[in-house]
């Protein structure tokens, strides 16, 4: 049998070898900083349509956020999956400027949370599926002479699917490299009272777009997942279900309901689904939706595509006649002191 080959897509994402020798040659910028490194984990996203293949490629290989038959067998049916499914999103890439801006979005937080938390903190980004990838940030971490590292997860909703699967990579790519960093995780922050006042301002900006805020329907769209990742322990779902009661008891009386987007596959997800909440608010005759995001921190394809243009036009056929979604947190002072706060936590 021949030996065991990487598919092409893989290959490119996979920079820099797992050996000793390639981490010990690398020049450390400063000996010794006594600097703390604030390493961003997010899923990323591709910066081109070119990128979008290779980008869902080393999403459908990674065991933790969908398994999918045995594992020697999941990068061969994942690029039958990526091949079918590539053109339909590279053209939602396409009609939101060609790629993902979740890396710049990714990086002004960490140089706003590194601002707000002066010298001795610096930040790094390491993206789950994109460039830079975790090898990346270790690596610049290394050059940089840092040898302390406060890993914090952009989700606040803990699931294995986005930052276990992190996490995991983070501690492989540790152990193949043999470099070693003082190391503490951030790995939730759904009930942080700073993150509930950025989300509630942000619901509160939303409500008063409408001319009374009293004919308006809040509705929270949480990232979809998969109905067995419940069933087997994932805290996502209460997480999700204290953050909407949270940021309620912050923004006062008002008509809500939470539903869930971005299915991905054929097995049961979590219900009710956006689209489907979407229609039942309009056979309800409702006009006015406030649309509130809740699994992400920055903008991408789920809020600018999925959100702005999918659901839009079809809230709009629907004879919704206004639809608004509230701003991401993005670089929110609010949402920024909040990560400020979590760092200085864990740093202490
Ligand atoms: C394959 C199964 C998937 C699970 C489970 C899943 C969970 C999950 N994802 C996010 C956040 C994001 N997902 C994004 C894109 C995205 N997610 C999946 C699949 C699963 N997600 C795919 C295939 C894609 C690519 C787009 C597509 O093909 O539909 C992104 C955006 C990336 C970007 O544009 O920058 C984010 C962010 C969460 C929070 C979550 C479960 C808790
Ligand atoms: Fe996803
Ligand atoms: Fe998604």
């Amino acid at each position: 049998m021949p030996p065991f080959q990487l598919p092409n897509e893989l290959k490119k994402f996979s920079c820099s070898p797992f050996s000793a020798t390639f981490w010990s040659n690398l020049p450390a910028e400063v000996a010794m900083s006594p600097k703390t490194a604030l390493l961003l984990l997010q899923m990323g996203g591709p910066d081109s349509l070119e990128a979008v293949h290779p980008f869902l490629m080393n999403l459908f290989t990674d065991r933790d956020i969908i398994k999918i038959g045995p594992a020697f067998l999941q990068p061969f049916i994942a690029r039958r999956i990526v091949n079918k499914r590539a053109p339909k999103v590279e053209e939602y890439y396409r009609q939101i400027g060609g790629k993902s801006p979740i890396r710049e979005l990714t990086e002004a937080q960490g140089e706003g949370l590194q601002q707000l938390l002066g010298e001795d903190f610096r930040s790094f980004v390491a993206m789950r599926y994109s460039r830079p990838t975790t090898i990346d940030a270790l690596a610049a971490i290394k050059r940089a002479g840092i040898e302390r590292v406060i890993a914090l997860s952009l989700y606040p909703h803990y699931s294995k699917a986005t930052t276990g699967s992190s996490v995991n990579e983070l501690k492989r790519v540790l152990k193949e490299s043999g470099a070693k960093f003082e190391l503490t995780y951030i790995d939730r922050f759904y009930n942080h009272p700073l993150y509930i006042k950025a989300l509630s301002e942000k619901v509160m900006q939303g409500l008063a777009k409408f001319p009374d805020r009293k004919d308006v329907e809040i509705v929270f769209s949480a990232h979809s997942l998969p109905q067995s990742f419940i069933e087997e322990g994932d805290p996502y779902l209460d997480h999700i279900q204290e953050t909407v009661r949270l940021v309620m008891e912050q923004v006062g009386e008002g008509s809500h309901t939470l539903c869930f987007q971005s299915k991905a596959s054929r097995v049961k997800w979590l219900e009710p689904s956006t689209e489907a909440t979407i229609e039942q608010m309009a056979k309800a005759g409702k006009k006015n939706l406030l649309m509130v995001p809740l699994s992400f921190v920055s903008d991408h394809i789920e809020t600018l595509y999925e959100i702005d243009i999918q659901y839009g036009e079809e809230a709009k056929a629907l004879g919704i006649e206004r639809f608004i979604r509230t701003e991401s947190l993005n670089s929110s002072p609010l949402f920024l002191q909040c990560l400020a706060d979590l760092v200085k936590t864990a740093a202490t």
